[in-house]
């Protein structure tokens, strides 16, 4: 299904560098299957061609014209320019892959003007090392094919949920779109905190690395809840206790809750003012 598929990156940011790190990894695409291109850094193209191997374009609709899969990643502010480039040069054999946060796929189905196939995808940065957790959503003119193409993409670079309800996308993009964040900033709390308490911050990252590692595949090949195993490391009156004390009495878990729920307002937000800016 994917082999000699050409894939078109238009945006060649984080995301962009995360999904070709991860695709090329895989074998099956090949550097010069994946073309890419930005508004206007050619430095940056040239970094991603001479590092990854991978055709930078300027050319914008031509190029679109003819790759098999066409992935939006400029932020979502500048979707509409993307867009007025490209209008009329995609037609509904192609698949469009939006990975912009908030912005529903009615909104690009419009702006590309033909009845093009657009399948809206909430991946993360974790592509890069095959271990993305992406939500897919099909649009109005998806085919079941075409859902499974765009499923077999995201399937290459970690794990995909398929989401009937394209609502949902923005609670993926506030839980899994920026979780990493949310665990690198953890982990800076846990190496300061390891600083504080003496252990050389040399030592300290590989002790919290590990912890991350360890606990992750903890739960994923136990399949035990994080409850069970968060019981198993506390004892009665011992050290784990003292220290979940204190992350309940700062409503750790509320707060965790906060900051998702705050981040999908804000990918609603950002859908919201977009689709407004259209009708407009
Ligand atoms: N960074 C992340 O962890 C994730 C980001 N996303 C989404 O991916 C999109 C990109 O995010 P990043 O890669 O972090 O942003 P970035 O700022 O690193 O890259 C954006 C790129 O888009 C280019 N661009 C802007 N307008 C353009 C146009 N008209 N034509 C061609 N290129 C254009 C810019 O030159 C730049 O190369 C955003 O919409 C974001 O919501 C989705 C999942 C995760
Ligand atoms: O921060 C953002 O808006 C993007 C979407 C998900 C991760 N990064």
């Amino acid at each position: 299904m994917l082999a000699g598929k050409t894939f078109f990156f238009i945006g060649a940011g984080n995301i962009c560098e995360s999904m070709v790190k991860g695709l090329l990894s895989t074998g099956i695409v090949r550097p010069g299957e994946i073309w890419v291109t930005n508004r206007s850094n050619t430095e940056r193209l040239n970094f991603l061609r001479n590092y990854y191997g991978v055709v930078p374009v300027t050319d914008k609709k031509s190029a679109a014209g003819q790759a098999d899969v066409i992935i939006l990643a400029m932020k979502p502010q500048d979707v509409f320019t993307a867009l007025e480039e490209l209008k009329g040069a995609v037609n509904p054999e192609q698949l469009v892959i939006s990975v912009l946060a908030g912005i529903p796929t009615g909104l690009i189905e419009e702006g590309l003007a033909e009845k093009v196939a657009v399948v809206r995808a909430m991946p993360n940065t974790s592509c890069a090392v095959l271990e993305s957790a992406t939500g897919l959503t099909p649009g109005r003119y998806t085919t079941p094919e075409q859902l499974e193409l765009a499923r077999s993409i995201f399937s290459m670079v970690g794990e995909v949920v398929v989401l009937e309800d394209e609502s949902l996308l923005d609670a993926v993009t506030g839980l899994s779109g920026s979780g990493p964040a949310y665990v690198y900033y953890m982990v800076e709390a846990m190496e300061k905190a390891g600083e504080a308490a003496g252990i050389p911050r040399e030592q300290a990252r590989p002790l919290v690395l590990k912890t991350l590692m360890g606990a992750a595949r903890m739960l994923m090949e136990t399949g035990e809840k994080p409850e069970t195993l968060r019981r198993q490391v506390t004892s009665p009156n011992g050290t784990t206790m003292a220290g979940i004390n204190e992350l309940e009495k700062a409503n750790f878990q509320q707060t965790i809750r906060r900051a998702i729920l705050k981040a999908t307002h804000r990918s609603q937000e950002l859908g919201q003012y977009l689709q407004k800016t259209a009708n407009a």
